[in-house]
């Protein structure tokens, strides 16, 4: 492994290419035209919205923001105005309390008192406001996670692919995090550090005119370098913003493809592109640093400044300037009070232009038009098994993207099995994902029953038409309790029955731990054809009317692949199935076949007419045959 300092960023490289995907004009597209209307890598670079529009809308999102704000703000500044309270307070005990008479006890006493009351409602007070800070950050960052989280769940399927799922965890972890300590601090440290630099600019005013103009001239030129810098420093956050998501995606899939890379031996050529990924985001980070750091030093260097500038004023002013002992002792306090906020405020601006990048990109994820919109309140389907009515259906996955299905029309009739077969790319899983409504056709229909599929209640449509996927994904949790998560009020015994009807009672005892056995993250513990007969079972005790399966491609042993075909048509039993068949048998034994060449649909009918027409299916067909002679010829 190379080590990370001989890494150079390549902008133009195989992984910039696979990570951001091409952008078709920002990623959208009119409105009725194909495909979604956002490429989630389209907005990672530095847009245009403003920080002020971003803080707005940030505050729209996160209404928990706004609760009680009123209040925090308003005890934030009565915190600012003890503060500035003290050294007027010290002015008064100096110059009302000492006297040239000597000391005027009561009214020192009575001052020191106030004093200690301003200095200890100022804590109370300061705490109070923090207290109220946290807690409304905090319940706004989880509900501001809760929200994200829930709409990447919602998006259509062609924000769902692999490529984007670190970007997607990036959003909803990272991103989310930066505006913490701008919620929390960076937010309400504005409000109070401007309204205690005017209050403190007032009272200095009233002590003295001319040396407040020269601390005011002094402190102008630094307004306009920050000014400068905070533009530079929000595109550098947002750059760090972007390379983050990047690295997790790149880490992720690296992590989730750790079999494969080490099957081919290609770990030198992963651990570049992840060296790739985290240089991009030291890179991204330094110049962050730089700039922040250069902010910081600018706050310290015109603070210095504004001091010089202070005493040589008063030097230059002399004696007869015309301030009591008290007034200068009091102006030396206020000038450090206005200056504490200036060297704070370089910090916030870093918080600042952090959170509002992490925002902006948390809003964009928020931004993603949720495709499939629940009916309100829709229709329910009936408890039989549903005829399915497919229209001039079209889907394509991206605006200007060639099509992956075009103008697709067939009729599944009630209770009959139906197996789609086609190449690879040709369209069956899409077909599968709209016939479960994970997307919506850009056009044409899908009618179960009649009934349009964007109409079918959310709930119904849930339970009666259950699709189990390829990978048949399992939760690091115990056979049992995945299987429940089909219908989650099913007994123990319940789930017994269910492999038993499907035939896999046997396999299920011969299991380390019978049903409790643990199945360890994505169901690694068990081999891949294992995993779908527990999806099979999921399915099964959900008890649709309606199943869309997708088949598992990778080849299992020989007693899985029977155990598979007995429990997929012992599922299919009574009910209206559509199988993507990877298999021969799984299409033989199909009341009808669809044949789907490059999204369109070329044949149907029984296997015993395809197989003998010279078309796409009877290629297939012999090339089935042909991998199944070899496979046993290898046996
Ligand atoms: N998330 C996606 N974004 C963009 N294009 C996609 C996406 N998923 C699939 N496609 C494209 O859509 C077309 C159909 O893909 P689909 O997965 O439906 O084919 P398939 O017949 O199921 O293939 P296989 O048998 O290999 O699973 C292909 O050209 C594919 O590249």
């Amino acid at each position: 492994m190379s080590a990370p300092e001989e890494v150079r960023p390549e902008p133009a490289d195989e992984d910039t290419a696979a990570a951001t995907p091409p952008r078709d004009g920002g990623g959208r597209c009119a409105s009725g035209t194909a495909g979604p209307s956002f490429t989630p890598t389209g907005r990672d670079e530095p847009v245009a919205a403003g920080a002020l529009a971003v803080l707005r809308q940030g505050v729209r999102a996160s209404p928990e923001l706004r609760r009680g704000i009123w209040w925090t703000i308003a005890l934030a500044c009565l915190g600012g105005a003890g503060r500035v309270a003290i050294p007027v307070l010290v002015q008064q005990v100096l110059d009302r309390g000492l006297t040239d008479g000597g000391a005027n006890l009561g009214t020192v006493q009575s001052l020191a008192l106030m004093a200690g009351v301003a200095v200890v409602a100022t804590a109370v007070v300061t705490r109070v406001t923090q207290k109220r800070l946290v807690a409304a950050s905090e319940e706004a960052l989880c509900a501001l996670r809760v929200k994200a989280f829930a709409h990447v769940h919602r998006l259509s399927i062609a924000h769902q692919s692999a490529e984007y799922r670190g970007r997607l965890v990036s959003r909803v972890t990272s991103d989310v995090e930066t505006l913490s300590v701008f919620l929390k601090w960076g937010g309400i440290a504005w409000i109070v550090n401007g309204a205690i630099m005017l209050a403190t600019l007032v009272a200095m005013a009233v002590y003295d005119l001319r040396i407040t103009a020269v601390l005011v001239g002094v402190m102008v030129p630094l307004a306009l370098v920050l000014r400068l810098l905070q533009r530079r420093l929000g595109d550098a956050h947002d750059l760090v913003r972007s390379t983050v998501g990047d690295l997790l995606t790149v880490v992720s899939e690296t992590a989730q493809g750790a079999a494969v890379v080490r099957a081919y031996a290609i770990e030198r050529r992963t651990d570049r592109r992840v060296l790739r990924a985290i240089a991009r985001w030291r890179e991204a980070r330094i110049r962050a640093g730089v700039i922040g750091a250069f902010l910081f030093t600018s706050g310290e260097l015109f603070s210095v400044l504004a001091i010089g500038g202070v005493i040589v004023t008063g030097m230059v002013l002399g004696p007869g300037a015309g301030l009591t002992a008290g007034q200068l002792v009091a102006f030396v306090l206020l000038v450090h009070l206005f200056l504490e906020p200036v060297t704070e405020f370089t910090e916030i601006i870093d918080h600042t232009q952090s959170a509002i990048a992490g925002w902006r990109k948390v809003l964009d994820l928020l931004d993603i038009p949720i495709e499939v919109v629940d009916p309100d309140p829709g229709t329910p389907l009936a408890p039989s098994p549903p005829t399915l009515t497919v229209e001039r259906l079209a889907y394509a996955y991206q605006s200007g993207q060639a099509p992956a299905l075009e103008d697709v029309n067939f009729t599944v009739e009630a209770g009959s099995r139906v197996a789609l077969v086609g190449a690879t790319g040709s369209g069956k899983t899409t077909l599968a994902k709209l016939l479960t409504r994970l997307a919506d056709p850009i056009e044409g229909r899908i009618l179960v029953n009649g009934i349009d599929l964007r109409d079918v209640a959310t709930e119904s449509l849930r339970s009666r038409l259950v699709m189990v996927p390829q990978d048949g994904f399992l939760f690091d949790t115990t056979v049992k309790d995945n299987v429940a998560l089909g219908r989650p009020s099913a007994t123990d015994d319940e789930i017994r029955r269910v492999f038993a009807d499907l035939g896999l009672d046997a396999w299920a005892d011969r299991l380390p731990r019978g049903l409790d056995t643990r199945v360890g993250q994505r169901g690694e513990n068990l081999s891949v054809g294992e995993r779908q007969l527990v999806a099979l079972a999921r399915a099964h005790v959900a008890d649709p009317v309606c199943l869309i399966l997708d088949e598992a491609t990778s080849s299992v042993d020989p007693a899985t692949e029977t155990r598979l075909s007995h429990a997929l048509q012992a599922l299919s039993e009574g009910r209206t199935s559509v199988t993507i068949a990877h298999r021969l048998a799984t299409a033989e034994r199909a009341d009808e076949i669809l044949v789907l060449d490059r999204g369109r649909l070329v044949e149907r009918g029984p296997h015993r007419r395809l197989v003998v027409k010279d078309g796409v299916y009877a290629r297939l067909h012999a090339s089935w045959l042909d991998v199944t002679a070899g496979a046993s010829g290898r046996r």
